[in-house]
């Protein structure tokens, strides 16, 4: 599966649990605390990341970013936006960035 799928089929997952009962699952449960507790969530991640960027070790590293995207995409489900919204983002500053055009311009 190419990776914007992927984000896609866990957004509509996440979406999902936003109406289930807490009891049902993870993702539930942290929908039913709210906005703080997602925020608490993705604070804490943040934090986990910079300490496994400190240790070195890449697998530690990949997994870290890993919990930290999939809670910054229960925060964007939470304020009903998806990945999409993000990557959007991404591709208009990199069609509006420095480099992009230097690599555009014609050589002499
Ligand atoms: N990708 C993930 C994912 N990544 C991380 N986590 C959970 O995030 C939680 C936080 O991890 P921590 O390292 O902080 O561990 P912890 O100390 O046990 O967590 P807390 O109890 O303190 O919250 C863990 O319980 C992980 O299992 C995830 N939980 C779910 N998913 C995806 O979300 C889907 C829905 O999940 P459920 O709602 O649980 O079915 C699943 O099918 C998965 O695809």
């Amino acid at each position: 599966m190419v990776s914007a799928e992927i984000l896609a089929s866990i957004a509509d997952t996440l979406e999902a649990r936003r109406e289930a009962s807490p009891q049902s699952s993870y993702v539930a449960s942290l929908f039913h605390k709210g906005e703080d507790a997602i925020l608490k969530k993705v604070a804490e991640e943040a934090a986990e990341v910079l300490m496994a960027s400190k240790d070195g070790e890449k697998l530690p590293l990949v997994r870290e970013v890993a919990d930290l995207w999939f809670h910054t995409m229960v925060l964007l489900t939470y304020h009903g936006l998806r990945p999409d919204d993000v990557l959007a983002e991404l591709r208009r500053r990199e069609g509006i960035s420095g480099l992009d055009e230097k690599a555009s311009r014609p050589k002499n």
